[in-house]
């Protein structure tokens, strides 16, 4: 790439282009981006700030919350609250939505975040994340917004990314016309654009999967992983390899990169709990972007995007990356 583009020429020129995206639009997604950059400072500085281990309380899924968890979700609050492009939010770790105040100017965006993701990383140094997806207020919304104008399937998003926090701080994200990557330049205090049309490989030989989990699957998890873990003598004729960061953010990025499949599938420990991650601020955003870059992401039968929520806090199973294998797994649930 010759000159160096920003975030903010990028989002300028999907608006003024493309009309791909209104003003508002871009400039929340800027304010999005000033706060993940205020967050990489914070998570930086680790020991040093005083923002390392746990905060001894529990959010409203009952986990108990790192300092930082709610660290990155004031920030994010408070960055966003006041610019005049939101109507409310709503966070994994907060018990329900949070209006923008009366005394700021009112947006016609829903904005939903899990703002800390992979909080089991922040204390060993391993890559960890937030996640970020946007709706538009429903047009029907009298006066006040409500938990219900949230209950959008992710087909409806109109901008979803992450910002993982690495050995580069890189902003991923897509306004519906594919993929884009963003790099922060320390030096610049901005994030630069590194990669564009990102595409995810249709086949691969690495799949994501929390191991330990196996004996509590359902028997078309199990049949996929024995024939990955049978390698070249047995059915797919080839050898795989396997990565779990357990940063969503880190496997997803890293099925953005090179390809792959990730899977954090329901299993047999709390059968009631359709999966373990969660539907509006995690897997919602991700399969967006994710099929923005040529892959699939299913619950194991239907598309993730098309699912309607019934609550804000709705767990999902997620099957996601390169398209032919989650194909594959897709059609073992089926048959
Ligand atoms: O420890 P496990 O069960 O493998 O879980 C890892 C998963 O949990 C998560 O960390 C959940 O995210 P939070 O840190 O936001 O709660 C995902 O990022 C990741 O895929
Ligand atoms: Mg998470
Ligand atoms: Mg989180």
């Amino acid at each position: 790439m010759s000159a160096k583009i920003s975030l903010t020429r990028y989002l300028v020129e999907q608006q003024r282009v493309d009309g791909r995206i209104p003003s508002d639009l871009r400039l929340l997604i800027e304010v999005v981006a000033r706060a993940c950059k205020a967050i990489s400072h914070s998570v930086e500085k680790g020991a040093l700030g005083g923002v390392l281990g746990s905060a001894d309380k529990e959010n409203v899924q009952g986990e108990v919350q790192k300092k930082l968890d709610i660290i990155a979700n004031e920030v994010l609050i408070e960055a966003n609250e006041w610019g005049g492009h939101l109507a409310a939010m709503a966070s994994e770790e907060m018990d329900t939505i949070h209006l923008v105040p009366n005394r700021y100017p009112q947006g016609e965006y829903l904005l939903l975040f899990d703002p800390l993701d992979g909080s089991s990383n922040i204390d060993v140094n391993v890559s960890i994340g937030t996640i970020f997806s946007v709706l538009k207020k429903p047009e029907a919304t009298n006066g006040g917004v409500s938990e219900a104008d949230f209950l959008q399937s992710g087909n409806k998003q109109v901008a979803a990314g992450y910002c993982i926090y690495g050995p580069q701080t890189t902003l991923v994200l897509t306004v519906g016309d594919g993929v884009a990557m963003f790099t922060l330049d320390r030096e610049q205090g901005s994030f630069v654009l590194t990669e564009e049309h990102v595409k995810i490989p249709a086949d691969t030989k690495e799949f994501a999967i929390n191991m330990s989990n196996m004996r509590h699957w359902d028997a078309p998890v199990k049949r996929y992983i024995d024939e990955c873990l049978a390698g070249k003598e047995g059915p797919r004729g080839k050898d795989f390899n396997m990565r779990w960061v357990a940063s969503m953010v880190a496997d997803v990025h890293r099925i953005l990169t090179r390809g792959g499949i990730f899977m954090y599938p329901w299993d047999k420990r709390e059968p009631d709990k359709p999966g373990k991650l969660r539907l509006m601020y995690e897997a919602n955003p991700m399969s967006w972007l994710v099929e923005q870059a040529g892959g699939a992401a299913t619950d194991g039968r239907q598309r993730i995007l098309d699912i309607q929520p019934g609550k804000l806090h709705q767990r999902v199973s997620v099957v996601l990356g390169s398209k032919n294998e989650v194909e594959r797994v897709t059609g073992y649930h089926l048959s």
